[in-house]
């Protein structure tokens, strides 16, 4: 059954540019009111104007937030509870590719996707006075295998795996009404891959393994991949999205 993003709000982090505007502009395309969460402020108010200016100056808002910043993350979800509305979706997507600075990486791809969790699981359950939701986790297949010069990266999108599919099996979701999804991306086009090349020196092997993979995936076709996950996907639902298309693991979605 497909739910309705009619008038709901959603959250998106890092949603500025790449995937993340991407998964923001498709919500909006539902009828969704978008906030996006992003520690760029010039992209993000660059975003926010052409995003107001193609779906309405009440629909989109962009609030400066660096996700790794525990106070300033909680801060701005309990501004945007009191000021914008009621939480319906969360995107978890910020993340980084760095071997080199691992720590933070292990801080934006991992941590505070726990914690973006966790706080809209406060805002949306429904025993806590909420309208329960959905709240999808951005890994990467990644997070399913393994890749040359990218441990911690992996180790950090294995942990979104794990941390997703375990918080859909918590004995509370029922009683919150909250889906927990988890989407792993083959290459897309956004600077992302820049960073893999720099940080990994595999220039050439990861434009192999893009070609092995019938080409690079445009931001267009994961946000698709996306948005069927959020309308349809039962809870605990991972999937891969390839140039094959969207792919549920372990056979436990049509
Ligand atoms: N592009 C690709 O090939 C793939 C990307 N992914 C994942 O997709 C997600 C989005 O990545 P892309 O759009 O490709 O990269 P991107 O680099 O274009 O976008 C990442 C966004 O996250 C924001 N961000 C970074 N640190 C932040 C922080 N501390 N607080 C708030 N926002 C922060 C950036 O400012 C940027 O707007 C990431 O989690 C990435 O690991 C997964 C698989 C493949
Ligand atoms: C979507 C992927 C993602 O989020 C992160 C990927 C991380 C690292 C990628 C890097 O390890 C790429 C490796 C690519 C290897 C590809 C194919 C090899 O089989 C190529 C062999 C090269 C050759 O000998 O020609």
């Amino acid at each position: 059954m497909e739910i309705s993003l009619s008038g709901k709000l959603a959250v998106v982090t890092g949603g500025s540019r790449g995937l993340g505007r991407g998964f923001a502009t498709s919500l909006l395309e539902k009828g969704a009111k978008v906030v996006i969460l992003d520690i760029g402020k010039e992209e993000g108010e660059e975003t926010l104007k052409k995003l107001q200016e193609q779906f309405g100056k009440d629909n989109v808002y962009f609030y400066r937030c660096d996700v790794t910043d525990r106070k300033q993350f909680e801060d701005t979800m309990a501004t945007i509870d009191k000021d914008v509305g009621r939480l319906s979706v969360m995107v978890n997507n910020a993340g980084i590719f760095n071997e080199q600075d691992w720590e933070k990486m292990i801080s934006i791809n991992l941590v505070a996707m726990i914690r973006g969790t966790k706080l809209a699981t406060d805002l949306m359950k429904k025993d806590n006075g909420g309208d329960g939701g959905v709240v999808l986790n951005i890994s990467s297949i990644a997070g399913l295998g393994w890749y040359m010069n990218s441990e911690v990266y992996c180790a950090s999108k294995f942990g979104v795996v794990g941390f997703t599919k375990s918080m859909a099996l918590n004995s509370d979701t029922l009683k919150w009404d909250i889906r927990y999804l988890c989407m792993c991306p083959a290459f897309a086009d956004t600077a992302l891959i820049g960073a893999i090349k720099e940080s990994t020196g595999l220039h050439k092997e990861v434009d192999t393994g893009i070609e092995k993979a019938g080409g690079i995936l445009s931001v267009q076709e994961v946000a698709d991949g996306f948005m069927k996950m959020i309308l349809t996907s039962d809870n605990g639902g991972l999937a891969v999205i390839s140039k094959m298309g969207l792919t549920y693991k372990q056979d436990e979605q049509k």
